[in-house]
């Protein structure tokens, strides 16, 4: 049987405002999304700080994985000792951006499955238009949904309609970003209430454009170099 984590918290900063968000705000995460954020970071860099920081939020928002325990023998004796239930995770990337931060993760929980999520944002109507869908079995699984940029909501909406139509309820899914805007983290609070937000900063707004300000720019095309 999981053993009772529920009452271990992750550090986080917890905005009334928001209170499907929780701000991570450790000094490494915070200045190495300073770096990724200058306009004069190359691709080469702005990709391994995309890695960088996943892992140090991984470290932080796995703090409430369930543990069991399991017998194992030191050189002294047998004993019980706690372990994750590690096969039971899956990553899921919005691509193309979120590709960025699943290898960070995947350092933590080398035996997490890796799901994709296919979303561009139409440059129009600034919806989300579907193009690829590839999930592992949702049994008694945690899946952290992630991708950097959490703007008007609706790509983040739209994939967690897709993973509760593949059998994976709300309370099963955690949404991991780089920059959150205010109007992202209201839309997907109205639709996905049960879903937690780990961001490392919330930004001042969207743009007529609907990009985050100051932001970090299109996400994808500085992680891949395109344009
Ligand atoms: O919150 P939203 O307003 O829906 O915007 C956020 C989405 O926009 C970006 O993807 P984009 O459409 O640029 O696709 P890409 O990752 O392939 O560049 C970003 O990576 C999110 O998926
Ligand atoms: O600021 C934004 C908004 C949407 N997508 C991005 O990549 N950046
Ligand atoms: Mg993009």
């Amino acid at each position: 049987m999981p053993d009772d984590t529920s009452t271990l918290r992750t550090p986080s900063v917890h905005n009334p405002d928001f209170p499907n968000l929780h701000l991570l705000d450790h000094p490494l995460i915070q200045h190495k999304l300073s770096l990724a954020r200058r306009i004069d970071t190359p691709t080469i860099q702005f990709r391994r700080l995309l890695k960088e920081i996943s892992l140090l939020m991984g470290y932080e928002i796995t703090r409430t994985l369930p543990l069991e325990h399991h017998a194992i023998d030191t050189p002294l004796e047998t004993m019980q000792a706690p372990m994750i239930q590690g096969k039971k995770v899956a990553v899921v990337a919005i691509l193309r951006a979120g590709l960025g931060m699943t290898s960070g993760l995947h350092e933590l929980m080398p035996s997490a499955r890796e799901g994709h999520i296919g979303l561009y944002r139409d440059p129009e109507t600034k919806r989300p238009v579907e193009y690829l869908v590839k999930l592992p079995e949702p049994e008694g699984r945690l899946f952290i949904l992630v991708d950097p940029m959490l703007a008007t909501g609706h790509s983040a909406a739209y994939a967690i309609d897709v993973l509760n139509r593949h059998g994976v309820a709300d309370a099963n899914i955690r949404f991991m970003a780089l920059v959150a805007a205010p109007e992202g983290l209201a839309v997907l609070r109205e639709a996905h209430p049960g879903v937690p937000v780990y961001a490392a900063a919330l930004d001042r707004e969207l743009d007529d454009h609907a990009y985050i300000r100051p932001g970090l720019g299109d996400a994808g095309d500085r992680l891949f170099g395109t344009k």
